[in-house]
């Protein structure tokens, strides 16, 4: 089983317009609601690849609620851990041309709810992928990816790990199956801008050399590069297309390769299947569907 992990789930708010105006009131032209946070487009993908997965992770108040039923209608399977207080974020993101997005901060979640997510965890078996996405709420440990994984060490499990900062380079040790940082995080991560594919190839193979296994780094409408276990180095592009939404198209792409390689292990095919999940995610309104994803593939 592939069990999501999503820290801080999120109502995506997305509205269409000419152009944002500050000082004005906006008004748009469509609107759109989707159920996402990293960890849940990962799931939301897979389900539309037709791969099983559970989403975990925490929701709270109406909005949680309001995540956790569209997921479950959606047919997706999940066992979130519901908090005390606050209600699950409304993240707003803009399309004006250009893309603006307000992410909320998010409830708080208390140690005692982190134990049940730990708790849940020992659920897991060997065999089973573990997928840890996106940020968490300031108030948890930035060491709490790390503990997961440590907590999880006696078990044979795939772990492939969407974050960012020190929330990923402190699981590196762990040897984590796959990583996907984009171009920003990768420089960020060590504080050096990156002008050319071979500088992200070089900081990719840092990234290896720090512990983990597979490294993708991807870089929006300029492609991807993959650096293996193998010791293969791969580069690709995008599919041709209009981009109405790219927001997800990072999940979409780890989706797309998990499904992939759990089938076929094969990382060339694994990474031509992220590029057209992450493409026909940029391509549509909500995430990738199957069609859409195997429209594109051919085009690759
Ligand atoms: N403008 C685009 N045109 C075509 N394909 C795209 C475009 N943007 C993204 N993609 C596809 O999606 C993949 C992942 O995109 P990106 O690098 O933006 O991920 P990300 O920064 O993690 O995104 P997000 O955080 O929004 O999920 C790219 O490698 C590419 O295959
Ligand atoms: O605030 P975070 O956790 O960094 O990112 C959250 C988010 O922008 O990531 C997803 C796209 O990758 C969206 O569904 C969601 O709104």
């Amino acid at each position: 089983m592939i069990y999501t992990v999503t820290f801080n789930p999120a109502i995506d708010y997305v509205v269409h317009m000419e152009e944002l105006k500050l000082n004005m009131v906006n008004r748009c032209n469509s609107e759109a609601v989707y159920f996402g946070g990293k960890g849940i487009n990962v799931s939301t993908v897979l389900k539309n690849l037709g791969i099983e997965s559970v989403a975990l992770g925490f929701i709270a108040g109406f909005t949680g609620k309001a995540i956790e039923d569209g997921l479950q209608r959606a047919g997706i399977r999940t066992d979130f851990i519901t908090l005390h207080n606050g209600i699950s974020r409304i993240n707003v993101k803009i399309k004006s041309g250009k893309e603006t997005e307000i992410n909320g901060r998010g409830p708080e979640v208390e140690e005692e709810e982190l134990k049940l997510l730990f708790e849940k965890l020992n659920y897991i078996q060997d065999g089973d992928v573990l997928v840890l996405a996106g940020n968490i709420p300031s108030t948890l440990p930035s060491d709490v990816y790390e503990s997961i994984i440590a907590s999880l060490q006696e078990k044979k499990i795939e772990v492939v790990v969407d974050a960012t900062g020190n929330l990923l380079k402190n699981v590196l040790k762990y040897h984590p199956f796959l990583i996907k940082p984009n171009k920003q995080e990768l420089g960020e991560i060590f504080h050096t801008a990156l002008n050319t594919i071979e500088d992200i190839i070089t900081y990719a193979k840092k990234l290896q050399e720090l512990g983990a296994r597979n490294v993708l780094i991807s870089m929006a409408g300029d492609g991807a590069v993959l650096i293996t276990e193998t010791g293969q180095e791969f580069t690709i592009g995008v599919a041709k297309g209009t981009v109405k939404n790219s927001v997800g198209a990072g999940d979409s792409m780890v989706a797309g390769f998990l499904a992939s390689y759990l089938k076929e292990k094969d990382y060339e095919k694994a990474l031509k299947m992220g590029t057209a999940a992450g493409s026909a995610t940029a391509f549509s309104e909500g995430l990738a569907t199957l069609e859409a994803v195997e429209q594109l593939l051919k085009t690759i």
